[in-house]
């Protein structure tokens, strides 16, 4: 216990707004975690920042409160490779959620199948310089190997500059990959300029690898959004993520990322953040396979007819 929160942190949003959108039935919140509690899943000792706890009963009151049916949990640095909480809240979940841990080489096969049986689909590796540091490729790669058995996918968030020295690794990974938030590009840049070009060829020569369309507050640099309900909050966000799911539709998910850990500027509250899908998901099709259909497919594929 006695976990003193990072300096300058904001808790997430109290008391979220109904979202205007309504979200299709079987939607998925594809990107969110659980933090804690801290005296009973201790946070990592190695971690960069202390969060707020945000425990699974929060979680779900708000997947509920939004109107999502099910939830894939990612296991935050701030936990390290200790996925304790996360698990807890997958055994809760009455099989509305899935998670996505974080593993060391020492991970024991037993280990592996006992989360793979709770609801684990797949490990997350972290380029992001302010929260890990760093572990080699060689270790990285083993443990992919070692998932790609189990059907595991490989979930990987790093910033845009740094793509070009990721890029061998990433396009050598034996799973399909699944990138947090568009690989964080520099908004301030053109959509059609040379960077975002980067990972734009990353998708389109590489059909294993998925984005996630989240996080524009973020990315923008627009600062707190005029949420007026018809302009499209975090305009400058907006035509990166329409790009991605008007070119790849069928790999593209969405997630709250609740709690929102390291925010300082402002703290989005989750229903207006929903109201954001429909800006760069433009028609019900496109709202409908981000939301349900290619989460599904990814997570729950025991639960589409045929499969
Ligand atoms: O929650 C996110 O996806 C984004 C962040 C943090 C983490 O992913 C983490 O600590 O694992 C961030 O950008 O600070």
């Amino acid at each position: 216990g006695g976990f003193e929160k990072t300096p300058g942190w904001l808790d997430w949003y109290a008391g979220p707004s109904k979202p205007k959108f309504q979200l299709p039935a079987n939607s998925v919140d594809a990107h969110c975690h659980v933090f804690g509690p801290g005296d009973r899943f201790p946070y990592a000792p190695e971690r960069k920042y202390t969060p707020c706890d945000a425990s699974r009963e929060q979680l779900f009151a708000l997947r509920n409160h939004l109107g999502f049916a099910k939830n894939v949990i990612v296991q935050a640095t701030c936990h390290g490779a200790d996925n304790r909480a996360l698990l807890d809240a997958l055994t809760h979940s009455g099989n509305r959620a899935r998670g996505v841990v974080t593993v060391k080489r020492s991970v024991s096969d037993e280990e592996l199948q006992a989360m793979h049986h709770a609801g684990v689909r797949g490990v997350r590796f972290n380029f992001v310089k302010r929260l890990v540091d760093f572990t080699p490729k060689d270790e990285l790669m083993e443990i992919a190997a070692r998932i790609a058995p189990l059907g595991w996918h490989v979930v990987i968030y790093f910033e845009a500059v740094d793509l070009p020295e990721l890029w061998d690794f990433f396009t050598a990974l034996p799973t399909t990959v699944v990138v947090d938030h568009m690989g964080r590009p520099d908004v301030s840049k053109p959509v059609d300029g040379p960077e975002f070009a980067l990972f734009l060829k990353f998708m389109r020569e590489h059909p294993n690898v998925w984005s996630k369309v989240s996080c524009p507050e973020r990315l923008s640099l627009d600062g707190p959004p005029a949420l007026d309900g018809e302009r499209a909050p975090y305009r400058d966000v907006v035509p990166f993520a329409r790009k991605v799911v008007e070119t790849f539709p069928d790999r593209v998910l969405w997630g709250t990322d609740w709690p929102h850990p390291n925010l300082k500027g402002h703290m989005p509250d989750d229903g207006l953040l929903v109201d954001f899908i429909p800006h760069i998901a433009v028609t019900p099709e496109l709202q409908r396979k981000l939301l349900v259909g290619n989460p599904n497919r990814l997570y729950w594929p025991e639960e589409i007819e045929g499969s």
